[in-house]
């Protein structure tokens, strides 16, 4: 847990009895290999209706200022969920979220405008996050810095589909980590620069948690786990199956993975 000096601890983040629960419709995929196709048919009455993916069940947890919290699991496990669900972006089946201000979740996919230049999705990603112009004139060329985008020539002004994803995520994170959160939470962002920009990102996460704010970061990089968090959450199959010291718990789950 987080050294947090004198006083008492301030939770930002509480989730109690958490439930997500997934609901598609008809859930046919319409192509397909014949046994497919011959299993639809069998199934077809089933299929009709709603299918629904029970992806959180039943967390509990309680997140303090000044937390950097890793969530680990495998592929599937009901992270982003999760996540989505702090963020106010899904409701909750039961159980219930409280948060402190309006977490920002920043994922892979944090929605920038691929046909824009960069310069504008600074513009767009900083109004987006509650900055005034004003703000953004400020921070702008500190963003571009960070992000690393024009070492390699004038990127900025391109259109962001002519970025590698690497560059992408990599302005992605530079946006969301000009503003001070209350509740930071990023889903995987760090995986795809490289060594250097994640270096870069991990001592910026440090500096959003010494700020007094709480981080999340999804990540299947247990390097960058044990390099930025303190505390680790860590779901299987929707469940929290340890939630503890950054250390403690990446020992089970590398037993776990077979690492
Ligand atoms: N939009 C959706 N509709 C229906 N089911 C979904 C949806 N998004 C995720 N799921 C399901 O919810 C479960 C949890 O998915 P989630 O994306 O939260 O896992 P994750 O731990 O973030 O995985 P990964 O490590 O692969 O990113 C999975 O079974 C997934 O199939």
């Amino acid at each position: 847990m987080a050294e947090q000096g004198t006083g008492p601890r301030v939770p930002t983040v509480i989730a109690d009895e958490l439930h997500i629960v997934y609901r598609v419709n008809g859930g046919r995929t319409g192509r397909g290999s014949a046994t497919a196709a011959l299993s639809r048919i069998m199934r077809r009455r089933e299929e009709r209706g709603v299918r629904t993916v029970h992806a959180v069940k039943g967390v509990t947890f309680t997140a303090y200022r000044g937390e950097a919290i890793g969530l680990i699991g495998s592929n599937g496990s009901g992270k982003s969920t999760l996540l989505r669900a702090i963020a106010g972006l899904l409701p909750a089946e039961r159980g219930r979220v409280y948060t402190d201000g309006q977490p920002s979740l920043l994922g892979v996919n944090a929605a920038l405008m691929n046909d824009l230049t960069g310069e504008r999705n600074v513009i767009l990603g900083g109004l987006a996050m509650g900055m005034s112009r004003e703000q953004i004139k400020e921070r702008y060329q500190q963003i571009v810095d960070f992000s690393g985008i024009n070492e390699k020539g004038d990127f900025i002004t391109l259109p962001m589909r002519t970025y590698s994803s690497g560059m992408a995520a990599r302005l992605r994170f530079s946006i969301a980590a000009a503003k001070d959160h209350d509740v930071l939470m990023i889903d995987e962002a760090l995986a795809t620069g490289d060594r250097k920009f994640q270096k870069r990102s991990e001592d910026r996460i440090r500096e959003l948690r010494k700020e007094a704010g709480t981080v999340f970061l999804v990540s299947h990089n247990n390097k960058s786990i044990r390099d930025t968090c303190d505390r680790v959450l860590w779901l299987e199959r929707g469940e929290l199956r340890m939630d503890g010291p950054t250390d403690e718990v990446l020992k089970e789950y590398e037993k776990f993975t077979g690492k």
